[in-house]
């Protein structure tokens, strides 16, 4: 597998508190970064601000410490808090044309999620980053989505754009290779890491599918 130039990540790790299921998630990070997590995420929907802030700071000094990217979920102000690397965000949240002009966001990394094939067209895509495929499997642990892309949505999407792609959505070590055959340059989880029981030994064997 080649990495994509303008985002050299194959493992993205979405990590919150809540799917951790009680482990310590500054832990599991640690753990996930040594089984080679490239990049990852902080995705909390149901804290305060004021917790969301806090596990970010925490999140950046581990992340820092490893030269791992920490992007921020939906949440810019939290994002330029903790001098976090990028943000993500969907069609409900802030748009990326718009942080884009933002002083902070100018050089940072802007990831957008697809959910219809029309967005490839917008104005938003232009000036994101990388696009999240989303999902490409239904799952549990994000239930209000549209489309689900299956491995035929990545590659009528990687046909249409060059902007790196990273697939979201159910995967795993047995589907994350065809997510990439399919023409994902990235996989991106959150419980196939942060819901196993050796969450190292979790990412080691999904960083081995990937780069099969
Ligand atoms: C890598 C990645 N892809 C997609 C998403 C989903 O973002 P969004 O559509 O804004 O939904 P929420 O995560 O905010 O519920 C993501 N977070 N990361
Ligand atoms: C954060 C997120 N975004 C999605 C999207 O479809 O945009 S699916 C998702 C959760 C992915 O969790 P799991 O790896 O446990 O299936
Ligand atoms: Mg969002």
């Amino acid at each position: 597998m080649k990495l994509h130039p303008q985002f050299p990540y194959a493992l993205y790790l979405v990590i919150s508190h809540e799917a951790c299921k009680g482990k310590d998630m500054i832990q599991v990070a640690q753990q996930a970064i040594r089984g080679g997590v490239d990049i990852i995420q902080l995705r909390e929907k149901k804290a305060s601000e004021k917790l969301f802030l806090q596990r970010a700071q925490q999140l950046r000094e581990l992340t820092e410490k490893h030269n791992v990217p920490l992007i921020i979920n939906d949440n810019p102000k939290v994002a330029s808090q903790v001098n976090a690397a990028g943000i993500h965000v969907g069609n409900r949240d802030s748009r990326p044309a718009l942080l884009r002009k933002k002083p902070y966001f100018k050089e940072r990394i802007i990831g957008y999620s697809i959910e219809y094939l029309s967005q490839l067209d917008n104005e938003q895509t232009a000036t994101s980053d990388y696009l999240g495929i989303s999902p490409v499997f239904r799952t549990d642990t994000k239930k209000d989505t549209v489309t689900e892309w299956g491995l035929e949505g990545i590659s009528k999407i990687r046909q249409l754009t060059t902007k790196p792609l990273v697939g979201i959505g159910n995967l795993h070590q047995q589907n994350a290779g065809s997510v990439i055959r399919a023409g994902a340059d990235c996989i991106a989880v959150v419980s196939a890491i942060c819901g196993a029981e050796d969450p190292e030994k979790a990412a080691y064997e999904l960083k081995n599918a990937i780069l099969r």
